[in-house]
C-alpha cells in the first residue's frame, strides 16, 4: 500500500489516497502504522476519499487507531495533499466528521475554515470549547514549565470529561504578541507538537476571557499558526480560520503490518 507523510507545524500524519475505497485496516493496524518504533510514526492517519458534492472526504484516525473527531492540522495537511494530487487548486470544499469545510490554498500556507463555535464554558477555573474536537483551555504564566503529559492525562481521564469520551487539554500562556500553546491530545495520549482545533479553542477563549482580538498569532512547539475569527463570546464565533503551513515530507510503500 502506497502512503504519504505530511506535517503541519509538527503535527504529523500518514496519508492514504483512498479514492477507490479499498482501505480496510482496523484499529490495531492503524495504531501499528502510527507507532514511532514499529511503524511509520505519526500523530494520526488520514484517508482522502471520494464524496458526492464535495472535492473529497476527510477520514481521520488518532495514533491509537480510533476514529478521531475533527483534526485542524490534519485538515490543512489533507487539503495540501488534495492540491498535490491536482484534485483542487486555489480553493476547496470538503466534508469531514464535523461537517463541511472550505480552505484557501497558497504555496506557503493553508487557511482552513473551522466550524462555528456557539459558546465558551467556564469549568472550575478553566474553559472549554468545542471546535470540532473537545478542548479544555487552561491559562498559565509559564507554559514551558507545565507537565503537559501528566496534568493533561489527569484532566483528560477525569470524571468531569469521562461521560463525553474525554477531552484534549491545552496549556496557554499569553505572550506580548499572541499565545504560546502546548496540547495534550486525546487519542495520541501524549503531548503533540501542535494541535489545530486546540489552538483555535485557545484563541477564542483568549478573546472571550482576556480580550485578545483577531487575528491571534500562535506559537507551538512545532511552529507558528494564526487564528482569524468574527463574533464574540456573547453571540458566538463564526468565520473562524486556522492558518499555517502544511507540507509533504516523504512518500513510500507499506511492506508489512
Ligand atoms: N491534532 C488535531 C486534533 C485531533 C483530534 C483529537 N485528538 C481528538 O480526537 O480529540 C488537530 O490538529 O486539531
Amino acid at each position: 500500500m502506497k502512503f504519504y507523510k505530511y506535517q503541519g507545524t509538527g503535527n504529523d500524519f500518514v496519508v492514504i489516497d483512498d479514492r477507490e475505497g479499498t482501505f480496510q485496516l482496523g484499529q490495531a493496524e492503524i495504531a501499528h502504522l502510527c507507532h514511532r518504533r514499529f511503524g511509520i510514526g505519526a500523530d494520526g492517519l488520514m484517508l482522502l476519499q471520494n464524496a458526492e458534492g464535495y472535492d473529497f472526504r476527510m477520514v481521520y484516525y488518532n495514533s491509537d487507531g480510533t476514529e478521531g473527531s475533527m483534526c485542524g492540522n490534519g485538515g490543512r495537511c489533507l487539503v495540501r495533499f488534495a492540491a498535490d494530487l491536482n484534485i483542487v487548486q486555489n480553493f476547496t470544499t470538503f466534508i469531514a466528521i464535523d461537517g463541511e469545510h472550505h480552505a484557501h490554498i497558497a504555496p506557503d500556507k493553508i487557511s482552513l475554515h473551522m466550524k462555528n463555535v456557539a459558546k465558551i464554558d467556564a469549568i472550575e477555573g478553566d474553559y472549554f470549547a468545542q471546535t470540532g474536537s473537545p478542548h479544555l483551555v487552561r491559562f498559565t504564566s509559564s507554559v514551558k514549565d507545565e507537565n503537559v503529559q501528566q496534568v493533561g492525562a489527569a484532566i483528560r481521564y477525569s470524571d468531569t470529561f469521562k461521560p463525553q469520551g474525554g477531552t484534549n487539554v491545552n496549556f496557554v500562556e499569553i505572550l506580548e504578541k499572541g499565545l504560546f500553546v502546548r496540547t495534550y491530545e486525546r487519542g495520541v495520549e501524549d503531548e503533540t507538537y501542535s494541535c489545530g482545533t486546540g489552538v483555535t479553542a485557545a484563541a477564542l477563549v483568549a478573546n472571550s476571557v482576556k480580550g485578545l482580538s483577531s487575528p491571534i498569532s500562535i506559537q507551538t512547539l512545532g511552529g507558528n499558526l494564526s487564528i482569524e475569527f468574527k463574533g464574540d463570546a456573547q453571540n458566538g464565533y463564526h468565520d473562524i480560520f486556522l492558518i499555517g503551513p502544511a507540507v509533504c515530507v516523504f512518500k513510500g510503500e507499506i511492506t508489512s503490518l
